[in-house]
C-alpha cells in the first residue's frame, strides 16, 4: 500500500506498443539505483492482460485510470501523432494524492541516472522546456504534487477539449502557464536526429539524468540496427538498447539463473523470469520476436496471468497466418492475445509490414468548399466556460477577528468663526441696555406685605420699589403667600417705561394735542395728568391699567328663579349651589328700579362731566328703546332732570316747561352705537380701558 508521504516515480501505459518502453523505465531508474518505488498508470481497458503481467514484474504499483480522450483530431493531425489522442489520461497523475510526490517520466525515457533529487524540489509543479519551443514545458518529465484542485481544473479543461496541441502538452502548458518551476534541460534531453547541437551536448553529457525520444519514432519500433551512428542521438538510443538488452535480450540456450539477476552484458541472456514472459515485450519490439520456432505450442506459461488469453487459439492461429506472409506449415510459438474488448488497434509484430488499413482521416474542414460536417460541433463549442457549484462546506460562518476601520473624516465640522453676529444698534436704548435680571414671585410677595400697608395699595410698584423695600419678615411667611394675588403681584410695567427719552417723546406728542386731550382729560382716559382716587401718580405707561377700583362696576344679574320640577315638588335644598357672593337675592331685585338707576347714573355722569369743563351741553338725540321694554312704567322711579337746560327740548314725553315736575316714564337712553374709538388722525389713546369713576362720580351716583 501507498502511504501519503510515499514518493513514486510514475509512468503510463495507454496501449501494448508502448510497453517496451515502459518496462525499460522502470529497469533503467533501477538499475541507476534509485531508492524510490516505481509506479505505472494503466488504462486497462486499452491494455492486454499479459502486458499487465509483465509490468507486475517491474512496478511497485499498477494503477488503472479512466481513459480521457481528445476529440481535438486537427490538432492531432497537425501534429502527425493521431495516436497520441488518448494522452489526456496523464491529468490522472493529480489524483494520485496517496502519494506525496510523483516524478513522473514518459514510457518513452530512459534513465542515465535516478534523479531521486527532484522529490526534494519545494515546488508544486516542476518540468523542463520543450525543444521545439522552449517557453513552454515539454510533459516527458514533471515533478509535482498531486493534489485534487488541479485535478477537477484539468479535467474541466479536458472535458471540454481546451489544449492548444490536442494532447496534454497543450493542456498543462495553458493550466500551469506561467507558474510551473523550470528544471534543468539535462532532465529530459530530447535528442533529435534532424537537428544535434553536438558542442553543448558534449559539454553537459556527463549530467545527464534522463532521455526522452520524443516523436512517432520509438528505439523499440525502429530497431536495434536503426541508428548505429556515433551522434548524440544514436548514443541515446544505444542506452536505451542497453537496458532493453540487459533485461529481454532473448538468448536461446541460456542457463536460467536468478529472477532477480541481471547482467551487464547485452548479448547475455535476460533474467529468467522473464523469459517467457517475455515474448509479449518482443513482440512489440522490432527485430526481437523470434516466430519461427520448433513446435512449442506449449511453450508460454505464464504464471501471474491467465492463461487461456496466452492459448494458441485456432482462430488466432488462422488470423496470424492469414494477415502476415508465415508459411501456414510453419508452427507459431506465440500467438498474440486476441483483444476482442478493446476499440484501439492490435499491434502487429514489428517484423513484418502489416497490410495497408485505411488511413484515418483527421483532415480540418474546408469551409470555402464545403458546408460543416453533420457531425460536427456547434459554433464556438470549445470555448472556455467557468462553472460553479453550489458550496458543500458545512462548516458555519465565522465572523472575523475584526473589520476593516470605517473610513475617517466623516463627521460635520461646526465652522470655527460663528455665523451669527449681533446687529448693530438702531435705537439710543440698545446701547445702554441694561441687563435683564430675573424676577421671582417671592420678591413681588414681600412687595405686597410691604403695600398692604401703604395708602395706595393698588398702585403697582416697581421692581425698583420692591428691592428698596423694608425687609420682609420672615416669620409670617405663609400668611404673605395665601394674601398674595398673583395677578396683583405681578409686575406689569416694562423696561421702556422709566426711560426718560421715552416719556419725554410721549409728552410732545401730547402737547400738539392739547386739545383733544382736554377734552377727555375729565373722563378719564387722558394721558396725563389723569387723577386716580387714591393719590395715583400720574403716569404715561402704556401698559398702567387702571386698577379695582378705579374701573366702574358692572352691573349684576341676579340669581334665577327657582322653579317647581314636573312632579310639582321643591327640589332638595342640599342640591343647591351655594349663592354667589354680592350677588341680591331675587326678592331684593327690582329690574325696572335698576334699569331707572343706570341710565340715571349714565346721565348724570354725562351732564356732570360736560359742564365742569364748560363746554356747551349736547343734546342727547333720542333712541327707542330695546324691543319689549317700551311703554315699561314705574311707579316709584322719578327720573332726574339733567341740570342742564337743554333737557327741556330733548326729553320725550315730559311737558314743555315742567323743569321740576317728576317724570313717569323712562327715559329713553341714547345710543349712538359703538362708533369710531378715534378719529383719523387723532391721537391714540393711551389708556386703553377708561378709568372708573372718580370720587365725584360716585358721590352723584351714591345720592
Ligand atoms: O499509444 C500510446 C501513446 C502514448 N502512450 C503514453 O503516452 C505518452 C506520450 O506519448 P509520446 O509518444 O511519448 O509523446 P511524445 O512523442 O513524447 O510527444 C510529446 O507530446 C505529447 C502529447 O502532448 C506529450 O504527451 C509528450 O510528453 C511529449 O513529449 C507515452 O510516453 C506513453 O506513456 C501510450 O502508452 N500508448
Ligand atoms: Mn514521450
Amino acid at each position: 500500500m501507498a502511504s501519503p508521504d510515499q514518493d513514486v516515480y510514475m509512468t503510463l501505459l495507454t496501449s501494448d506498443r508502448y510497453l517496451p518502453g515502459a518496462l525499460v523505465v522502470a529497469h533503467s531508474l533501477r538499475d541507476a539505483g534509485t531508492t524510490k518505488k516505481l509506479a505505472i498508470l494503466v488504462t486497462t481497458d486499452t491494455v492486454s492482460a499479459d502486458a499487465m503481467a509483465q509490468l507486475q514484474t517491474q512496478f511497485d504499483f499498477i494503477i488503472p485510470v479512466e481513459r480521457f480522450s481528445s476529440d481535438n483530431h486537427t490538432n492531432l493531425a497537425l501534429m502527425n501523432r493521431p495516436d497520441l489522442h488518448s494522452t489526456f489520461t496523464k491529468i490522472n497523475l493529480w489524483r494520485q494524492v496517496q502519494f506525496r510526490k510523483i516524478v513522473y517520466v514518459d514510457a518513452d525515457m530512459v534513465a542515465l541516472r535516478a534523479p531521486d533529487e527532484l522529490f526534494g524540489l519545494p515546488d508544486p509543479f516542476s518540468a523542463a522546456p520543450d525543444i521545439g519551443w522552449p517557453d513552454i514545458f515539454n510533459t516527458g518529465l514533471m515533478v509535482l504534487t498531486p493534489n485534487m484542485g488541479d485535478y477537477y481544473a484539468l479535467k474541466a479543461m479536458a472535458d471540454r477539449g481546451i489544449s492548444f496541441d490536442g494532447a496534454d502538452q497543450g493542456l498543462l502548458n495553458m493550466h500551469f502557464k506561467n507558474t510551473f518551476n523550470r528544471l534543468s534541460f539535462t532532465y529530459n534531453v530530447t535528442p533529435s536526429a534532424h537537428y544535434q547541437y553536438l558542442p553543448a551536448f558534449r559539454h553537459f553529457q556527463s549530467s545527464i539524468s534522463m532521455a526522452h525520444f520524443i516523436g512517432q519514432e520509438k528505439p523499440w519500433m525502429e530497431g536495434r540496427d536503426a541508428h548505429m551512428g556515433s551522434t548524440p542521438y544514436d548514443q541515446m538510443v544505444g542506452t536505451w538498447w542497453a537496458v532493453y538488452d540487459r533485461h529481454y535480450k532473448e538468448s536461446v540456450g541460456e542457463p536460467q539463473g536468478d529472477p532477480g539477476h541481471q547482467t551487464e552484458d547485452r548479448q547475455q541472456s535476460v533474467d529468467s523470469s522473464s523469459q517467457g514472459a517475455s515474448t509479449i515485450v518482443h513482440y512489440h519490439t522490432k527485430g526481437e520476436f523470434q516466430p519461427i520456432a520448433p513446435i512449442v505450442s506449449q511453450a508460454y506459461q505464464p504464471e501471474q496471468t491467465d492463461s487461456e488469453i496466452f492459448q494458441p487459439t485456432a482462430a488466432a492461429e488462422q488470423s496470424l497466418h492469414e494477415t502476415t506472409d508465415i508459411p501456414r506449415d510453419v508452427e507459431v510459438a506465440y500467438v498474440p492475445p486476441v483483444q476482442t474488448n478493446l476499440e484501439t488497434h492490435h499491434d502487429p509484430p514489428s517484423y513484418y509490414e502489416p497490410p495497408k488499413e485505411p488511413e484515418v482521416q483527421y483532415s480540418a474542414w474546408d469551409a470555402s468548399r464545403a458546408p460543416p460536417p453533420s457531425d460536427s460541433k456547434p459554433e464556438a463549442s470549445n470555448f472556455p466556460a467557468t462553472h460553479y457549484d453550489m458550496s458543500s462546506d458545512l462548516t458555519p460562518f465565522q465572523a472575523p477577528e475584526r473589520y476593516p476601520d470605517p473610513p475617517k473624516d466623516m463627521w460635520y465640522e461646526v465652522p470655527k468663526t460663528p455665523t451669527y453676529q449681533k446687529p448693530a444698534p438702531i435705537f439710543p436704548w440698545e446701547k445702554d441696555a441694561a441687563k435683564p435680571t430675573r424676577v421671582f414671585p417671592e420678591d413681588n410677595v414681600a412687595t405686597e406685605t410691604f403695600s398692604s400697608s401703604d395708602p395706595t395699595p393698588n398702585s403697582v410698584p416697581s421692581a425698583e420699589d420692591a428691592r428698596g423695600s423694608t425687609p420682609v419678615t420672615p416669620t409670617t411667611p405663609t400668611i404673605q403667600l395665601t394674601t398674595a394675588d398673583p395677578w396683583q403681584t405681578y409686575t406689569r410695567s416694562n423696561a421702556w417705561d422709566e426711560i426718560p427719552e421715552i416719556e419725554r417723546y410721549i409728552g410732545n406728542l401730547q402737547k400738539s394735542r392739547k386739545g383733544n386731550i382736554q377734552l377727555l382729560q375729565g373722563y378719564g382716559s387722558g394721558i396725563a395728568q389723569v387723577s386716580s382716587p387714591g393719590g395715583r401718580r400720574h403716569s404715561m405707561k402704556l401698559t398702567d391699567f387702571p386698577t379695582e377700583l378705579e374701573r366702574p362696576s358692572l352691573p349684576v344679574t341676579p340669581a334665577p328663579i327657582r322653579r317647581p320640577s314636573f312632579w310639582g315638588e321643591e327640589r332638595d335644598e342640599e342640591g343647591e349651589l351655594p349663592a354667589a357672593e354680592g350677588v341680591p337675592s331675587q326678592e331684593d331685585w327690582d329690574p325696572a328700579a335698576e334699569l331707572e338707576k343706570l341710565a340715571r347714573r349714565q346721565s348724570v355722569v354725562l351732564a356732570n362731566k360736560l359742564g365742569m369743563d364748560g363746554a356747551p351741553a349736547r343734546e342727547i338725540p333720542l333712541r327707542p328703546l330695546p324691543y319689549g321694554s317700551e311703554g315699561v312704567t314705574s311707579p316709584t322711579y322719578v327720573a332726574q332732570v339733567p341740570p342742564s337746560s337743554g333737557a327741556k327740548d330733548s326729553a320725550s314725553g315730559s311737558a314743555p316747561g315742567s323743569d321740576s315736575t317728576p317724570r313717569t316714564t323712562i327715559e329713553e337712553p341714547s345710543y349712538h352705537g359703538p362708533g369710531a374709538m378715534w378719529e383719523k388722525d387723532e391721537t391714540f389713546p393711551v389708556k386703553e380701558t377708561p378709568a372708573g369713576a372718580t370720587e365725584e362720580e360716585k358721590d352723584v351716583l351714591e345720592t
